[in-house]
């Protein structure tokens, strides 16, 4: 399995309130097809985040998921995840690289701007993200960003390339044949009623494109 290639589904800690529910979430996902983990909890309550956590730590690595966390350097390297996901304005590439080791995955929130994705490549990213590509109702104000620029993207990076925002099971081809490796879903997978069943369509949808 490709640890940074499919589908990638963040966690949302107003659709996924407790561990329970969380586990059993983000379970489902994986058994659909979800390669990638993303744990997302905008919460300031540390010790839930930090039992959170390590609770799916355990359960990648026991289903060989990639596991990475967002925003948090120091909590990636607590709960041992595979990696941090950092935005603009979170830690430094050069801290997260510091901190988690030179094997860690470390992804980058590049939003619409390809001289971002330059800069993240050339400071050892793993991997870039773009978006928004379609309306979010995690983010209803992303910037949107353009399909086209998927394309270019790949035109002149080597590191594996995300798009985000939005994406259903009905618009997720349109981000892989423009050059998406990995397409990151909140709502559309974690608020569907059968979470396995839309992981696997979205998984599908990555054998029909490619
Ligand atoms: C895979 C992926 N791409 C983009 C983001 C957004 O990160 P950021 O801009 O730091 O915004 P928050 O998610 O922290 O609100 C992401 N988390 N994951
Ligand atoms: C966390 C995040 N970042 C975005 C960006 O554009 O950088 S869009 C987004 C939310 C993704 O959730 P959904 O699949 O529900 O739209
Ligand atoms: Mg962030």
């Amino acid at each position: 399995m490709n640890p940074l290639h499919g589908l990638y589904a963040i966690t949302d800690n107003t659709l996924m309130p407790d561990d329970q529910t969380l586990l059993s979430y983000v379970q489902q996902a994986i058994l659909g097809g979800a390669h990638v983990i993303q744990y997302r909890d905008k919460t300031s309550d540390t010790e839930k985040r930090y039992r959170q956590a390590r609770l799916l730590n355990e359960l990648c690595r026991a289903h060989n998921r990639t596991f990475v966390i967002n925003d948090d350097v120091q909590l990636a390297h607590q709960c041992g995840a595979h990696g941090v996901h950092i935005g603009q304005k979170d830690s430094a590439i050069e801290i997260a690289r510091q901190t988690l080791g030179a094997n860690a995955i470390i992804g980058v929130t590049c939003h619409d701007q390809l001289s971002l994705a330059n800069s993240a490549a050339l400071a050892g990213a793993d991997y870039v993200a773009f978006g928004a590509f379609f309306p979010s109702k995690t983010k209803p104000n992303a910037k949107p960003a353009p399909l086209s620029l998927l394309g270019e993207a790949k035109s002149i990076l080597s590191c594996p390339i995300v798009a985000i925002g939005g994406i259903t099971v009905d618009n997720a081809s349109q981000t892989i044949t423009a050059g998406a490796d990995m397409i990151a879903v909140v709502h559309s997978l974690f608020a569907a009623e059968s979470i396995t069943q839309q992981a696997e369509a979205f998984a599908h949808a990555f054998n029909w494109n490619e």
